[in-house]
């Protein structure tokens, strides 16, 4: 784990993102799955929304994922490990890039067939606490073919674009600056879940 989160400061301070493969071991990335499978079954799930406070609106032309909010104050067993290793992260980026990172919030998503999220930043003009981004990957597995891909851009000096597209692949963790990386969700062509959440700079 300390390597893991030298390399996440490290990169984080150098290129705002980092991408660690292996992040949770195939057994908790599995109890994961199941535990997030379960909720879906229970219909726990509910469709994403955009935007934030009085303009919080659910435009599936937008995006079309499904989300279970983590509660700070009920988690289970498996979601406070992760909440858990979360602050860690938290903690060494505070010491080795200053960013004065206070509270996590965090959500399931599943990406049914077909879906996927336009284009966007995930740190609000009005609201600008959110300030990394944290996605893990929890499938059991993920081809090129499957769609679905993390595509990140990276606006160059010269007024052009670079692309990164990033399969989630299962125990694989994305953090990145959430006022600096724009991104999107290509169309998934199979099911595709993760755990979404963003370290803030108030509590
Ligand atoms: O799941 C992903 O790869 C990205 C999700 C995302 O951009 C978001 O929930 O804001
Ligand atoms: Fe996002």
């Amino acid at each position: 784990m300390e390597e893991l989160l030298d390399h996440i400061s490290a990169e984080i301070y150098e290129k705002s993102y980092a991408i660690v493969d292996g992040f949770v071991d195939e057994s908790f990335r599995k109890a994961l799955l199941e535990e997030q499978i379960d909720l879906l079954n229970r219909g726990k799930f509910r469709q994403a929304a955009v935007g934030v406070g009085e303009n919080k609106q659910i435009r599936t032309e937008i995006r079309s994922d499904e989300v279970l909010w983590m509660d700070a104050d009920n988690l289970s067993a498996n979601q406070a490990t992760y909440w858990a290793k979360v602050e860690e992260i938290k903690k060494i980026l505070n010491q080795r890039c200053f960013l004065g990172l206070r509270s996590f919030e965090g959500h399931f998503a599943r990406y049914p067939i077909g879906s996927f999220y336009k284009r966007h930043l995930d740190q609000f003009h009005a609201v600008p606490h959110r300030v990394v981004t944290v996605i893990l990957y929890l499938n059991d597995s993920w081809a090129p073919e499957d769609g679905g891909a993390l595509r990140m851009y990276f606006p160059q000096e010269d007024g052009t674009e670079l692309t990164e597209d990033v399969l989630p692949l299962g125990g694989r963790l994305v953090v990145f600056l959430s006022a600096e990386i724009p991104h999107e969700v290509l169309p998934t062509h199979k099911e595709r879940i993760s755990i979404t959440g963003w370290l803030r700079d108030i509590d």
